[in-house]
């Protein structure tokens, strides 16, 4: 029966459907909207007041489409519940979007079931799931995956999904044309079906890894690709509550590169291009792992090359990085492939020699090594003679570590440099006895000027007309309490190589002057006795030698031309940019030049025409033989017509018997020192020999 008045009649209605809004009422998190058959609201619970905003004293008797229905839609719905009314014609379940109190769009799953109660009244409840929080969901997991589109676009790596198995699910791939296989065709593959065996096992490798050790692991490897080699870097993760893994393939060629650059700059040398000293000696330390492995002999050679710096220093660095450059070429040449040459710097090379059998294997090998060197080195169209030498030490009888066999070759290399270079030498256990006693010397010898251990013995020069003493050569010798006396051939060059020298030195000069004056005053005569001192070529490289030399003979009271300084080719060849100065400089302040040893190392006639020099000292291995020996003696005497034409005084040193004396006056020999006038003796004694002598 209908009633026309709206509120009873909903009242009556709420009565019949009591027990499904009692179950209504207790669930808030569902909108349940009950209504009439003219679509008024005849039951709105607290989800439909959450929902849609509207109080249920609000929504009671309110139409629906006046209430949640979005205009467009009104008409729609009006006659939707008309037909269902009428004609039984069912509103489906729907997603749908609705309206809220302010007019908000509000997404839901609407169900919808119609009643007919007992007064045959039809009542429409609507069921409303609020779909804004799955819509929310969806715009992200949809954002998310354009975003992951966009990004796997941009990159340009290779994206794999794979199942803990290495089955392939998915993949991302920006850049297909330079891969190795088509990626769609590895949907549903494994690593193993379509690349290569090798690469294939890395993946299993290392996806097992990543299993079991449940963390990111990563591995490089290379495909040979139709337009070359390509290096790629995998990286596999697992995706851990999926069961999946996420490999990301990257190609790391252009930085494969660059890092081969950058490898082979440090560990090769730049010039020869040959292992440098690092690579050479980890190539020595995994030489002897495997010979004792396999239990083989093993062979270090330590190689210098002759005389390098002077050769250096005289034709330019230029032309010696040349040399270099070749001498790299001749020792490869020598070798086997198997062995390796290293450049250990500047022109010391190493050469390691695996599996040798015996000492006579790798002296053959040191035999080639030296011959390579025997044919002249052209550069710049000039040919140039280079010699080297070789120490050799054997694993294992010379040492076991990489330390032991390098040190022990660098000793044998020593050796064969003493033994006149251009050869080589073989370690032996008597070898570091004497860098034993070389160390030793060098320490002691450090604190010996402080300890008062030097002193200073005189070797009288003789007129060799009148036989009257003209000078002294000053000579050093070293009395130490640990090594005794030592000889200044041992320790001289000792003191060069430390620079020790250079102290020692100035102690010789200053020494040598102090006791020209005490001499010469001593000297009834009045004869101005002159005065030799060794300079050796570290001391030129002191730039203080010249003031020190003006100073030492203004505190002695001594003159300039009093004093006679003593160099050797050495000094003019370690070309000292220097000396040049440094030599015309003395010779103004009137210091006297003498160019000792002559006739030893090259001899050089123009060094005598280019430098200032006064006196030329004949080696006395030339005065040796001067009466037995028909050569020495023409030789001598050109070499004092030579002199004399280039207006030098000539000293012949080592004049050890009368006959010498003889022959070197008849020669026209100036002056003559030699143990057959005396030795060289301390101070005190050389006053004695020297009052003596005079009153003669
Ligand atoms: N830079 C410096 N070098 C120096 C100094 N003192 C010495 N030396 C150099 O050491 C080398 C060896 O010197 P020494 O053992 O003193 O030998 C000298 C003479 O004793 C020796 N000599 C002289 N006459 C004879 C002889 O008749 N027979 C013979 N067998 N030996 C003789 O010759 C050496 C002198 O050589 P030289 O200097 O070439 O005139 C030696 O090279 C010294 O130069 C120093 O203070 N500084």
């Amino acid at each position: 029966m209908k009633s026309d008045n709206p509120t009873s009649n909903l009242t009556h209605q709420f009565v019949i459907n009591d027990y499904l809004h009692q179950l209504f009422d207790a669930v808030n998190v569902i909108s349940v909207q009950g209504y009439d058959n003219e679509r008024r609201v005849i039951y709105w619970n607290e989800g439909s007041e959450r929902l849609y905003g509207y109080t249920k004293e609000e929504a009671i008797g309110q139409k629906i489409e006046d209430l949640i229905i979005p205009e467009p839609m009104c008409e729609f719905v009006i006659e939707a519940h008309s037909d269902w009314v009428k004609k039984d014609i069912e509103i489906p379940a729907s997603e749908i979007i609705l309206q809220d109190k302010d007019g908000n769009n509000v997404s839901v799953f609407s169900s919808h079931v119609m009643f007919t109660n007992q007064y045959n009244t039809k009542q429409m409840y609507c069921i409303d799931i609020d779909l804004s929080d799955v819509k929310k969901a969806q715009a992200e997991a949809s954002f998310n995956e354009d975003m992951l589109k966009t990004i796997f676009g941009a990159i340009p790596d290779l994206f794999f999904l794979m199942e803990n198995d290495g089955t392939i699910l998915e993949y991302h791939a920006s850049n297909e044309t330079d891969l190795y296989t088509k990626p769609k065709q590895f949907i549903g593959k494994k690593m193993g079906d379509v690349l290569p065996e090798e690469v294939a096992k890395k993946f299993e490798t290392y996806i097992s890894l990543v299993l079991e050790k449940e963390q990111m692991m990563s591995f490089k490897y290379e495909l040979a690709l139709l337009h070359g080699l390509v290096f790629f870097e995998a990286r596999i993760n697992k995706i851990t509550e999926h069961n999946q893994l996420m490999v990301i393939i990257r190609d790391i060629t252009e930085q494969h590169k660059a890092d081969e650059i950058i490898r082979h700059q440090a560990y090769y040398d730049s010039l020869t291009l040959l292992p440098n000293r690092f690579l050479a000696l980890d190539r020595l330390s995994q030489l002897l792992i495997e010979a004792q492995r396999n239990n083989e002999k093993a062979a270090v050679l330590f190689l210098d090359l002759d005389d390098f710096k002077k050769i250096n220093d005289s034709l330019g660095h230029e032309t010696g990085d040349k040399l270099l450059i070749e001498s790299a070429q001749r020792l490869q040449e020598a070798l086997r492939k198997d062995d390796t040459v290293g450049r250990l710097g500047g022109d010391e090379f190493i050469v390691l020699l695996r599996g040798i059998t015996d000492h006579h294997a790798a002296l053959k090998i040191t035999e080639k090594l030296l011959n390579n060197f025997r044919a002249p080195f052209k550069v710049e169209g000039r040919e140039h003679i280079l010699t080297a030498s070789i120490g050799v030490a054997i694993y294992p009888e010379n040492g076991t570590t990489v330390a032991d066999l390098l040190r022990n070759a660098d000793t044998a290399m020593y050796q064969a440099k003493s033994y006149g270079r251009n050869t080589y030498s073989f370690f032996t256990k008597k070898m570091n006895v004497i860098i034993q006693r070389r160390l030793v010397i060098e320490e002691q010898m450090r604190d010996a000027l402080e300890r008062n251990e030097f002193e200073l013995f005189y070797q009288p020069q003789f007129d060799a007309k009148n036989k009257h003493i003209i000078g002294a050569e000053a000579l050093l010798r070293w009395h130490n309490p640990v090594l005794g006396n030592v000889t200044p051939d041992e320790f001289i060059p000792i003191a060069e190589n430390t620079g020790l020298i250079v102290p020692i030195g100035k102690f010789v000069i200053s020494q040598a002057l102090h006791f020209l004056n005490t001499w010469q005053s001593t000297c009834k005569r009045q004869q101005k006795y002159t005065m030799a001192v060794n300079l050796s070529p570290r001391q030129f490289r002191d730039v203080g030698l010249l003031s020190f030399i003006q100073n030492s003979l203004s505190e002695a009271n001594v003159n300039p031309e009093s004093l006679e300084l003593e160099i050797t080719e050495g000094v003019l060849m370690s070309c000292h940019t220097n000396v040049v100065d440094i030599l015309t400089e003395i010779t103004a302040l009137g210091i006297y030049l003498s160019m000792d040893d002559f006739g030893t190392g090259y001899s050089s006639l123009s060094y005598l025409r280019e430098y200032p020099f006064n006196v030329l000292k004949i080696d006395r291995s030339f005065i040796d033989g001067i009466v037995l020996n028909n050569e020495d003696c023409n030789l001598v005497k050109a070499i004092i017509a030579m002199s004399h034409s280039l207006g030098l005084t000539v000293v012949a040193e080592g004049v050890e018997t009368k006959e010498q004396h003889t022959l070197l006056n008849e020669l026209g020999c100036d002056f003559m020192q030699g143990f057959y006038f005396s030795k060289p003796i301390p101070a005190e004694q050389f006053l004695d020999f020297s009052m003596n002598f005079d009153k003669k």
